[in-house]
């Protein structure tokens, strides 16, 4: 398979090892350093282009693909608030697009058990929920993708919250007061991490923390390798849902 490389940083480099080591050929690499060969012709010389730029950059990478009609594998994070002008402009116009706010099948199956865990707890109001994310000090987002669904998955199943809150503790402010029915997301940045995710539920006697910790970025992208080589000849949009068979 050809693939394009949009975004060659930390998670390009990565993706590329893994796509090297499965057999698929890179055809295009694209960083702020070359940004003239992001063109419409060179993208259609790709049966997929697999995507971790930046929140800022992210639109215009997949409007270039749609344009080109190269199936598009997305990681970037931080740009979901239009998620539903791009769904729709995907199914109005054939293409195809791969989203994902965490390819780690790791984090996939803490997604799953996130959203039982949050029925269970239903019937358990003693304990309140909080939540945790970690990355390294270059991320430009917060909190992240991966918590955000992770929050979601709570709210979609646990009564008592209605909507998340979200703090980047830099060490400057104190913890917010948020309303009985609001999520906390903590956001930290420490040197290094990959990407640590903690969803914890706290009553006066204990304490259940579910934690997915990232050792590396090579379940990231091994993900976004095997998400490419499902949607190289589909139509539509799709996530890891569709590709996990639980
Ligand atoms: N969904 C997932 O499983 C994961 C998602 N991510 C997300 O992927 C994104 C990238 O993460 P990293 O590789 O760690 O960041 P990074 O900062 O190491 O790399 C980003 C690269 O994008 C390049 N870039 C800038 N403008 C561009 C443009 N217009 N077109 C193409 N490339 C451009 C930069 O030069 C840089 O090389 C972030 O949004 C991050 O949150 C990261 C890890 C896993
Ligand atoms: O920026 C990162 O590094 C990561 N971003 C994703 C996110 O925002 O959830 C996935 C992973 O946690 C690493």
């Amino acid at each position: 398979m050809k693939i394009a490389l949009l975004g060659y940083g930390k998670m390009g480099k990565e993706i590329e090892q893994i796509a090297l080591q499965r057999g698929h050929e890179i055809v295009l690499k694209v960083n702020d350093t070359n940004l003239e060969d992001l063109t419409v012709e060179n993208l259609a010389k790709a049966d997929v282009a697999i995507e971790f730029s930046t929140p800022f950059t992210v639109l215009g990478n997949i409007d270039l693909c749609f344009k080109a009609s190269t199936p598009i594998v997305v990681g970037t994070t931080g740009w979901y608030a239009e998620f539903d002008k791009i769904k729709e402009r995907a199914s109005t116009e054939g293409n195809a697009l791969f989203h994902a706010t965490n390819f780690s099948i790791g984090v996939n199956i803490t997604f799953h058990i996130n959203k039982v865990l949050a029925k269970i707890m239903n019937g358990f109001p003693g304990y309140d929920v909080q939540m945790e994310e970690i990355h390294h000090t270059q991320k430009l987002d917060h909190p992240s993708g991966t918590a955000i669904t992770l929050a979601e998955g709570v709210l979609e199943n646990l009564n008592r919250k209605q909507k998340y809150g979200a703090w980047l503790n830099d060490g400057n402010e104190q913890k917010p007061t948020v309303s009985e029915d609001t999520l906390l997301i903590e956001a930290l940045r420490q040197e290094a991490v990959p990407g640590t995710h903690t969803v914890s539920y706290i009553s006066e006697i204990d304490r259940i923390d579910l934690r997915h910790e990232a050792f590396n970025r090579k379940g990231f992208a091994t993900g976004a390798v095997v998400a490419a080589e499902w949607l190289k000849d589909k139509k539509g949009v799709f996530t890891m849902k569709d590709l996990l068979s639980f």
